[in-house]
């Protein structure tokens, strides 16, 4: 790169170097490249500070094999790695399609970078895809938890790039001369996440004024700050649960006890909804004899007397 360092470029560095600031030298890091601009960008100035600070950087382009072509813009991204001196591998994956084919290629997109021995995966989240996911959980109703967003740290993984926009990575890939691709359901109304980036968020700006992106991604930082207050004390409530003990909790942390009894005896925690919720709360607060309420996974909560138990539903029955 000549010329002065575009303001994108060196915020997009600071970004990276503030996320692995507690990684030592000789740290694996995997970068997760789709080819498009914004882990593209990641990966440009991840190599800058990696190469400062003599991390092991490498990428990760996954190919869920779903669309015609795909083997090719995977190639294509892990060319371009190879441009910025970032050794890659391509993965292929089998995608199935319980959950639908989005669900499932994240499913199997997170399996396979979460098989790799690395002390940091990156993922190139931007503040536009945070905005984007709290609206979509304001629109299933779905609580803090879908509007709290995604954390910059989840375990591995790491989203450095939660605070930049969009428009940032292609400024930071046109300024290191790569050559981004575009993925055509971005632009397909067809995906509810197209239409609201595409129509909804102008609108909203239009409406509410400039900052509507930030504003959303503050709030998902609030609740979340918020939500992991409320998970912390319930993890401090002793299970198994009893009726006086659970109605004495205030909603908020009931609701939260009753979950996370759900998904330790198994329950599948993605698939578990505010209505299943809603029906455990009701089988403490609201009893009229009801015993049991069947839960995703295989799972079932039961009530006898003043003892609320989950237990494993048996197969076939
Ligand atoms: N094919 C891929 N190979 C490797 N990494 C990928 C691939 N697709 C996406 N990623 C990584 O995941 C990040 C988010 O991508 P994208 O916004 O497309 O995900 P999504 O489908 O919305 O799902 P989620 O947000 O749950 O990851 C990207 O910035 C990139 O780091």
């Amino acid at each position: 790169m000549g010329g002065a360092l575009d303001p994108a470029v060196a915020t997009g560095r600071n970004l990276a170097r503030a996320a692995l600031a507690d990684l030592g030298p000789g740290s694996r890091i995997v970068v997760a490249v789709s080819g498009g601009a914004d882990s593209l960008a990641l990966a440009a100035v991840t190599a800058f500070v990696a190469e400062r600070e003599a991390y092991e950087l490498s990428g990760m382009v996954v190919d869920h094999q779903l669309q015609d072509g795909s083997a090719a813009v995977a190639a294509r991204a892990a060319e371009q790695l190879a441009g910025l001196g970032i050794p890659s591998e391509v993965v292929a994956v089998d995608v199935g399609t319980a959950g639908g084919p989005e669900a499932s290629a994240r499913r199997a997109r997170y399996a396979a970078l979460e098989r790799t021995a690395a002390e940091a995966i990156l993922l190139a989240h931007t503040l536009d895809d945070q905005a984007e996911t709290v609206l979509l959980g304001l629109g299933r109703g779905s609580g803090p938890r879908s509007i709290a967003g995604m954390s910059p740290v989840d375990g591995v993984l790491r989203r450095p790039f939660l605070t930049l926009r969009r428009v940032d990575t292609e400024r930071i890939c046109q300024a290191y001369g790569l050559q981004w691709w575009t993925d055509p359901h971005n632009s397909d109304p067809g995906y509810r996440r197209s239409r609201l980036r595409a129509e909804l968020m102008p609108l909203l700006e239009d409406v509410l004024g400039g900052g509507v992106a930030e504003a959303l991604a503050r709030t998902a930082d609030q609740v979340r700050s918020d939500s992991l207050y409320l998970d912390d004390a319930a993890a401090a409530v002793e299970l198994p649960l009893d009726v006086p003990t659970l109605t004495d909790l205030h909603p908020a942390l009931r609701s939260r006890v009753l979950r996370r009894g759900a998904l330790e005896a198994g329950a599948d925690g993605s698939a578990l909804t505010a209505a299943h919720l809603a029906a455990l709360d009701r089988l403490v607060t609201d009893w009229h004899g009801q015993v049991r309420i069947e839960l995703p996974g295989g799972i079932a909560c039961v009530r006898e007397g003043d003892s609320l138990s989950y237990v494993r539903t048996p197969v076939g029955g």
